[in-house]
């Protein structure tokens, strides 16, 4: 005989959930996922009524679901969020241009107002062209810290032409707890003690918006169910330029823990969250960029930086261990 599910004891059980291990039916993991993730947004108090959101969306399974997600509950417990799709087009052929039509149908699909704002128009440069540049050879540490900052900024500022009042990604458990790992690995105590914070926000006033987390407990499996049972429309392809060496290896190690035990995901965010940081660790002091306005932790912000060393044809000023290469073209720097 069919097994029933375990919540409703009425319908068929379809589903084993990742994250708890129980049977359940698909109308009862599509309401115990959203209503999770409300749980988060509302104890967090991530939200406040009349806030304009930016989803930053790349066509990708997370953001993808985050749209949906956040559209469904806006609407349901009625938060009264003024909902926009933010992307970023680094300018990745085969990829980001694919991904994006995507975007653009999520858009029509469910409704929302989209933003794209590209590498090209706010840097100068493609991600096609800063590989040209950078070599492939150099990937992926190059390549991450290239896409990394110049995207973090790039949402910022198409934040800002937006008006918006708070940036969310499709960041989940499973990032988190990996970033998580990561830290403890190389030992990065200040990335250790912010990494799991829902939110991050600029404290001294500056520039940047809020940036938050509502899939912070929630797992990539059940992501990539909902998405796939929703029938939603996403793009699955993995970045030409992402293979994310250190990262991998965080998240292969990841996997297997989760295959023995499924509550690892979260046992490491909780974990990271009882971290308590010593007074006397060094975290970076936030200032304003002296040339472009935005945060930084130096006088000249790390896309600044890397913008100015592919302009002069120094590719790798900026990229790993930056100090010694920095003072070696200082001079050229401050022509
Ligand atoms: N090009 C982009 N434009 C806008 N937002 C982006 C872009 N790339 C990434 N993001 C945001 O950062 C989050 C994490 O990005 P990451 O590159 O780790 O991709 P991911 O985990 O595969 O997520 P997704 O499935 O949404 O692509 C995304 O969920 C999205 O919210």
């Amino acid at each position: 005989m069919a097994k029933l599910c375990e919540l409703c004891g009425e319908h068929r059980a379809i589903i084993k959930r990742p994250k708890t291990a129980q049977a359940i039916c698909k109308e009862c993991f599509f309401f115990v996922f959203e209503t999770e993730i409300h749980q988060t947004i509302v104890q967090t108090n991530l939200f406040k009524r009349g806030d304009k959101i930016a989803i930053g969306a790349s066509g990708g399974k997370d953001s993808t679901v985050l749209a949906y997600v956040l559209k469904l509950l806006n609407e349901r417990y009625d938060y009264g969020l003024d909902l926009f799709l933010l992307s970023v087009d680094e300018g990745i052929t085969g990829y980001r241009d694919d991904s994006l039509e995507t975007v653009k149908r999520n858009q029509l699909q469910y409704d929302l107002p989209l933003k794209i704002v590209s590498y090209e128009e706010l840097y100068g440069w493609t991600m096609d062209e800063i590989v040209k540049q950078v070599g492939l050879k150099n990937n992926c540490n190059v390549m991450s810290t290239f896409c990394g900052v110049f995207r973090r900024q790039a949402l910022d500022r198409g934040a800002a032409l937006l008006n918006v009042d708070h940036i969310v990604t499709g960041h989940n458990a499973d990032d988190v707890a990996e970033t998580v790992l990561m830290n403890i690995l190389r030992g990065d105590i200040s990335r250790l003690g912010r990494c799991t914070a829902i939110s991050t926000c600029d404290e001294n006033g500056g520039v940047t918006v809020p940036r938050s987390k509502p899939f912070k407990y929630t797992y990539e499996k059940e992501i990539v169910m909902y998405a796939y049972f929703k029938k939603l429309d996403y793009f699955s392809t993995e970045c030409i330029y992402s293979p994310m060496a250190y990262r991998g290896f965080a998240r292969t190690y990841l996997k297997e823990l989760e295959a023995i035990r499924p509550s690892i995901i979260l046992d490491i965010i909780y974990s990271g969250e009882a971290f308590e940081i010593k007074e006397n660790v060094k975290t970076p002091t936030q200032m304003i960029c002296e040339r472009c306005g935005y945060i930084s932790s130096n006088k000249v912000c790390k896309a600044c930086v890397l913008l100015e060393g592919l302009n002069k044809g120094l590719p790798m000023l900026g990229v790993g261990d930056t100090k010694r290469l920095r003072k070696k073209h200082a001079s050229t720097l401050n022509k």
